[in-house]
């Protein structure tokens, strides 16, 4: 078995292997799947190779930013492609080619590495942590209206004073330019997020709003004419349904003059909202909580720490403290136990003989890295082991963020 990175002729060799994989034709350039292709980084991708030369497998990588807390911003990959032929499967063929692309992150220098994967029980042998997750709201219009808000000077907050912008609604295909600059923004400032590279607008590359497929944009503008927020969305599939592809939005004002943009929608039953993130407050913003069903609850993006102490200094922290974590990586092959010190939102991490606080896998340091979820969760479940009363508290107190993790970005 032959590993090799691939240039740019092996593109169409590429794709057939990962079409394949996936036991599917590949897609009409009209719907949009050729496009997706087209934003492939082929100096990324590696591809598996039989003694014979026959391609069986392919693993490829996007060169994303993630946000990390605190507004920290910094280079991932964003794994994408990865199949193997069913005839392949088995024989340790993923498993080389992980070794080979985590191998090749870190001679990049990058210290995440970052996926949304197809099956719940792939990743974490490699190191892959769920870190974020994402719902889907769908609220009947005839229990859509919004409630009034309740708190004392509630009128004045940014989440809820009333909306002095305007909303206008634009055709997709005509408006890549503005979404663009309103996506980039909300996802510097939203831990979780990832860019969306210009290529894959230029191109048309992704899903929508990016992708040709016709949606309308309801896009928001503040006081003074600036788009600060859009909702991308699609009517009548099922009949009578509006479905939001994503509603981007700058602060939550904008988010909820959006909302209520589509929740008045004439000659729709229904509006289905595809990405939530799960502690949004648009379910308590309806008059009737139980108006909102949580229709779809999934994990999103998992996470890889391929670097612990640059991981850990790298994100912002919200309470001082410290912690010693004992992070154990089998696929890699390595162990560490490193003294985690917080002081004023920065962290200082160094190697320690001290006794640990909590022993984890790598796979577990990854779903609390961005503080999508509580250590005490999997100490609780049985995966971390906290080796003293306290310990899960307080790692509960250090690795809570001011603002919950959101990934929407399909790759
Ligand atoms: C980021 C993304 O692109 S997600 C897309 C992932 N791709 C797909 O879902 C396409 C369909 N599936 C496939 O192509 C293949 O089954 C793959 C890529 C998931 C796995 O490839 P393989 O070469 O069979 O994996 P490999 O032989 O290295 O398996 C390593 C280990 O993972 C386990 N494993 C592999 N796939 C799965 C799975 N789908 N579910 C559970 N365990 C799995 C194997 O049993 C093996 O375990 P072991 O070490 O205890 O024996």
């Amino acid at each position: 078995m032959e590993i090799r990175p691939t240039t740019d002729e092996d593109r169409d060799v590429f794709v057939d292997t990962v079409h394949a994989a996936f036991g599917r034709f590949p897609e009409t350039p009209t719907e949009g799947g050729g496009l997706w292709w087209s934003a492939l980084e082929m100096d990324r991708c590696l591809l598996a190779l039989t003694a014979d030369g026959r391609p069986v497998g392919t693993a490829g990588a996007h060169s994303f930013e993630l946000t990390l807390p605190g507004e920290t911003i910094v280079p991932v990959p964003g794994v994408t492609a990865v199949g193997v032929v069913p005839s392949h499967r088995r024989r340790g063929v993923l498993s080389a080619m992980m070794r080979h692309q985590l191998a090749g992150s870190r001679a990049n220098g990058e210290f995440l590495s970052v996926l949304l994967a197809s099956e719940a029980t792939i990743y974490g042998r490699f190191g892959y942590g769920p870190a974020t997750y994402t719902q889907e709201l769908t609220v009947p219009r005839h229990r859509a209206a919004l409630a009034v808000p309740r708190a004392p000077g509630a009128a004045d907050t940014a989440a809820t004073r009333a909306d002095d912008g305007s909303v206008e609604v634009l055709r997709s295909a005509g408006c890549g330019e503005i979404l663009e600059e309103v996506y980039d923004r909300y996802r510097r400032a939203q831990p979780g997020a990832l860019s969306r590279p210009h290529r894959w607008w230029a191109l048309r590359a992704g899903q929508p709003p990016i992708s040709p497929a016709p949606r309308y944009v309801a896009l928001h503008r503040d006081a003074d004419g600036r788009p600060d927020g859009y909702a991308s969305y699609s009517l009548g599939e099922p009949d009578t349904t509006l479905t939001v592809d994503e509603i981007i939005a700058t602060d939550d004002a904008v988010f909820t003059a959006l909302a209520r943009f589509v929740l008045d929608h004439d000659l729709v039953t229904q509006v289905v909202f595809k990405h939530v993130p799960p502690q949004h407050p648009l379910r308590r913003q309806l008059a009737d909580f139980r108006a909102g069903k949580v229709s779809g609850d999934m994990d999103w993006l998992w996470v890889r720490l391929l670097d612990v102490p640059r991981a850990l200094t790298a994100r912002g922290w919200f309470a001082d403290g410290e912690l010693v974590l004992d992070v154990e990586d089998p696929f890699l092959g390595e162990q560490g136990r490193h003294l985690l010190t917080v002081r004023d939102g920065k962290a200082d991490c160094v190697p320690t003989d001290r006794e640990p606080d909590l022993s984890l896998d790598v796979s577990d340091l990854g779903s609390v890295y961005l503080g999508g979820t509580a250590p005490s969760t999997l100490v609780r479940a049985g995966h971390v082991r906290a080796h003293s009363p306290d310990a899960a508290t307080l790692a509960d107190t250090l690795f809570r963020t001011d603002r919950a993790p959101h990934c929407l970005h399909w790759f």
